[in-house]
């Protein structure tokens, strides 16, 4: 393919274009009729509040769960029809890190990393260390190779599992609360490690987070699920959601404002 057209290529569809999508489980909807695109190389956060679907969400845009109704596609390609070889093809282009960071506690940090290469590779062992090193560099953690995990912070256990989610060469990464319970400066190192992949590597960002300031510094755009409606109820630019929505719930989370107290207004006797 000439490079002119392998760009024209890839830049035409959107990362992930999630269509009309119903889920949840057994005959519980947590969200329905739920429609957004993540472009290339953009960083885009889902928010709500806890139990609204945040991760739920996550799982059926990788394929974990099927929706009840509705599509996900990846680069162009229905993750949800896929057939299983194809499936597993696309999800090579996702990377996902959970809450925890899940490494494997025996296991030193490098050979965590480079767990999914001995797995799913046949590439010889020292290419599989000098990838895994990269990585580690690349998440700014060169110098924790040899520790386990039981030895790391917070904040490095999540960026070695962001170098381990990225070791099978994917280009899209969904992050589940990177920044949760973490201190303000840790979690802003982490917020630039997400921009400098986004600017050094390309990738694409979905990240879960109720993190206010993480949400300033690091997304493009917010998508915002409701557990009432069921619905997304807001979708565009952090900034613009907290100044113009017109939406209390929108403003109210932007804004970091309480709930009106139940009694508010009468005077105690
Ligand atoms: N595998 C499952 N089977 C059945 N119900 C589930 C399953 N996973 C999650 N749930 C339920 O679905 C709802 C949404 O869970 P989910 O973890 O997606 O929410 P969330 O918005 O990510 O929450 P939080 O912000 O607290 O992490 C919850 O009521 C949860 O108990």
């Amino acid at each position: 393919m000439a490079p002119a057209e392998a760009a024209t290529t890839v830049h035409a569809e959107p990362a992930i274009s999630v269509r009309n999508l119903r889920m949840g489980y057994g005959t519980k909807v947590l969200l329905d009729q739920a429609s957004f695109d993540v472009q290339r190389e953009e960083i885009v956060v889902i928010l709500g509040g806890s139990g609204c679907g945040k991760s739920s969400l996550m799982k059926n845009i990788i394929g974990l769960y099927p929706p009840m109704a509705g599509d996900v596609l990846i680069a162009g390609d229905s993750i949800v029809s896929a057939s299983p070889a194809d499936k597993a093809h696309i999800q090579r282009k996702l990377g996902i890190m959970y809450q925890s960071g899940a490494l494997f506690g025996s296991l030193t940090v490098l050979e965590n990393v480079r767990f999914p290469l001995d797995e799913f590779t046949d590439i010889g062992p020292s290419q599989k260390d000098l990838a895994a090193r990269l990585l580690l560099r690349t998440v700014e953690m060169g110098y924790a190779e040899s520790l386990m995990p039981g030895e790391l912070s917070g904040g490095m256990l999540k960026r070695a599992g962001i170098a381990r989610a990225m070791a099978l060469g994917c280009d899209i990464l969904l992050l589940d609360e990177p920044s949760a319970g973490m201190d303000p400066i840790t979690a802003a190192n982490l917020d630039r490690t997400i921009l400098r992949l986004r600017e050094n590597l390309g990738f694409t960002f979905v990240v879960v987070t109720h993190e206010l300031s993480s949400i300033f510094t690091i997304a493009d755009r917010a998508v915002m699920l409701d557990p009432v409606s069921r619905r997304i109820i807001a979708e565009g630019k952090p900034s613009e959601l907290r100044d113009q929505s017109k939406d209390p719930r929108v403003r109210q989370f932007f804004n970091r404002e309480p709930d009106a107290l139940p009694n508010a207004g009468t005077k105690r006797t």
